[in-house]
């Protein structure tokens, strides 16, 4: 992660506990990612990894039940200490989310128009008239006729309707778009439309994105960076299309090897699927979380408990080794990174 005055969205150190009856589920276990001015961060990992937590938590969008801590600087100001009036501004203006599965998202009784009006009304300071054309030139924008603000949810194909998200995420002109998981429930030719379209709408506004998806495929396809999540915490940070070739951590490789690029021969190497499965987050084993499914673990990875650590020009992977293009396995020296215990840099040497 590039730390910088100038991100526009820069998470440090988050962590979120959900507390339930049956116990303490630490979802995110802090986590550090930065976006800079106009670029886009795609976040990968498996289900239940912790990526909707974060983008629930970058907007203090999280059930009561969640604990968090760490902070979340957008524009340089904390969200997660702001007071709740500044608060509402900056979940529309500052950022706004694309939610996965539109028909949820979307109140099933209202008109969409109207409920894209919503927040330019009470944001925006615009009269209805004013409010009513903006609706329009955002439909029109996200490929839809202007009409269509006259139509419930139910009237519109999925499609349709993650358009209507998308227009409604713009309403305010936000700097920021967390799109999380935004194509999940359509089908392979509208989820390439969507993309196109969101793609093509945040490079014409300058609006930087953090993209959520299990896909590394698509992520390496659409964003500038890419932070592979595992069990709560980013196992792996660097340039996206360069972390989807050559990752460095093993979980990384693993997730990258199970979206074969067409028309690749080397991508068929495929030398370490993605067998198991997660685990349970109120349940994690010693050591490294990834232990358990890794390929390459050795004894002492039940003892570390690995954090990102520099693995090459603006990449960071948190593993006691890295992982080079063939599969040869590299210790590097961590840089002397203070958060590193001493035995595990002592190791690495
Ligand atoms: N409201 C909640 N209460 C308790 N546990 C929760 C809650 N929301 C999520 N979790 C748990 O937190 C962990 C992380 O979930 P999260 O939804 O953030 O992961 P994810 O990577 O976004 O997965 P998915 O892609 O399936 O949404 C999971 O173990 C999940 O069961």
């Amino acid at each position: 992660m590039s730390r910088s005055p100038d991100n526009y969205l820069e998470v440090r150190d988050l962590a979120v506990t959900y507390r339930t009856a049956g116990g303490e589920i630490p979802a995110v276990r802090g986590v550090d990612l930065a976006v800079a001015p106009g670029s886009k961060l795609g976040v990968a990992g498996e289900s239940g990894c912790g990526k909707s937590t974060v983008a629930l938590a970058l907007l203090r969008l999280l059930p009561k039940s969640a604990r968090l801590s760490g902070s979340v600087l957008l524009d340089g100001e904390d969200v997660l200490t702001m007071k709740w009036g500044r608060l509402r501004a900056v979940r529309w203006a500052g950022a706004s989310i694309v939610f996965q599965g539109a028909m949820h998202s979307l109140n099933a009784v209202h008109r969409v128009g109207d409920q894209i009006a919503e927040p330019i009304l009470l944001h925006g300071g615009a009269t209805p008239a004013e409010a009513a054309r903006r609706v329009g030139a955002l439909l029109e924008q996200v490929g839809l006729p202007g009409q269509r603000a006259g139509a419930y949810p139910h009237e519109l194909s999925g499609g349709q309707r993650q358009r209507v998200m998308i227009a409604m995420a713009l309403a305010c002109d936000p700097r920021l778009i967390i799109a999380d998981e935004p194509t999940t429930a359509l089908d392979v030719m509208i989820q390439a439309q969507i993309l196109r379209l969101i793609d093509r709408l945040v490079g014409e506004h300058g609006i930087s994105m953090m993209m959520i998806s299990h896909d590394l495929s698509v992520l390496a396809d659409t964003c500038d960076r890419l932070a592979v999540m595992y069990a709560g915490r980013v196992v792996e940070e660097g340039p996206a299309r360069t972390v989807f070739e050559a990752a460095r951590h093993p979980y990384g490789a693993a997730l990258s090897a199970a979206f074969p690029r067409i028309g690749d021969p080397a991508s068929r190497r495929s030398p370490r699927g993605l067998a198991g499965d997660p685990p349970d987050p109120a349940a994690l084993p010693t050591g490294c979380a990834f232990r358990p499914r890794c390929a390459v673990a050795e004894e002492r990875c039940a003892e570390i408990d690995p954090v990102l650590w520099p693995a090459g020009p603006e990449r960071a992977a948190a593993c006691v080794k890295v992982l080079d293009g063939d599969g040869v396995l590299t210790a590097e020296a961590p840089d002397g990174r203070a958060a590193v215990d001493a035995d595990y840099q002592e190791e690495a040497r």
